[in-house]
């Protein structure tokens, strides 16, 4: 691995700073869709910017169908796509080539990077003191474990669920993400599939054209698990109306 400019820079990683040993972390902040994982990206990226740290942003099919990590809150910058294919450790050398820091990555939809971009995250932080954001879902509309997740899982120095509670239409805490097409829970299908929470969107992600027909819906365990969508789902519709 080639030497990280940023230990050279006047702004020296946080261990350094104290004269300890080099102390980056590989930090995981997951949570269901719409809790705000992005938002927090954005913020962390924000404040350490401003402290003149220099961030590498990474993402791969964000909802915008543009290499952005954007937010529901109206923000968003621009970012890299990861490609599965992607070194992400050459991105990072390459930039240093080119006489960048790289202080800090931060990774959103991190649920879709391959198990072994996981690990060079992981060398990045160990090797190269560079520390890592990692923002993601941790199950897919399966509940199961992303691959990507899993391995975030097994390797993360900090694991956060994020605070910010996303209720399911009972009340109760929705952590189920939910795959609807049309007005039906769905459990069986390719696990990547973009799409909003907000029906009625499509657009081609990496040129594949995803179906406007789905959406998510985040759920608690025991609607999720009955696939029970609340009012004006499905089951509601063949209700007959009440006379008016
Ligand atoms: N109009 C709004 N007013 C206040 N908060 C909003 C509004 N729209 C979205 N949000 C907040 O943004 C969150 C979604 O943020 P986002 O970063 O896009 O989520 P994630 O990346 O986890 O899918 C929602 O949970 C909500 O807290
Ligand atoms: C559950 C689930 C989600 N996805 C997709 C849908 C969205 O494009 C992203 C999650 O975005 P957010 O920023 O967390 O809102 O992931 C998927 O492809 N497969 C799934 O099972």
């Amino acid at each position: 691995m080639s030497e990280n400019p940023s230990a050279l820079s006047s702004v020296p990683a946080a261990g350094a700073r104290r004269g300890l040993p080099a102390s980056a972390q590989l930090r995981y902040f997951y949570g269901p869709m719409d809790c705000g994982k992005s938002t927090l990206a954005l913020q962390i990226d924000h404040n350490h910017a401003r402290q003149g740290r220099h961030g590498l942003l990474l993402t791969q099919n964000d909802r915008s169908a543009a290499p952005v990590i954007s937010s529901r809150m109206g923000m968003g910058r621009p970012a890299i796509d990861v490609t599965d294919q992607m070194d992400v450790r050459r991105v990072v050398r390459d930039l240093w080539a080119q006489g960048q820091r790289v202080d800090y990555i931060i990774v959103d939809e991190a649920q879709f990077l391959q198990v072994c971009q996981i690990d060079q995250l992981a060398e990045l932080v160990d090797g190269s003191d560079v520390d890592v954001y990692a923002f993601g879902l941790i199950t897919d509309f399966r509940s199961q474990l992303f691959p990507g997740s899993k391995r975030l899982l097994e390797l993360a120095d900090e694991v956060t669920r994020l605070q910010v509670e996303v209720l399911c239409w009972c009340g109760r805490l929705g952590a189920f993400n939910g795959r609807v097409v049309g007005r039906i829970l769905v459990k069986e299908g390719a696990q990547v599939m973009v799409a909003d929470t907000a029906p009625g969107e499509a657009w081609d992600v990496n040129g594949v054209r995803q179906d406007d027909d789905v959406r998510y819906q985040v759920l608690c365990r025991r609607h999720w698990r009955a696939g029970d969508l609340g009012p004006g789902s499905a089951a509601q519709d063949v209700l007959p109306m009440s006379p008016s």
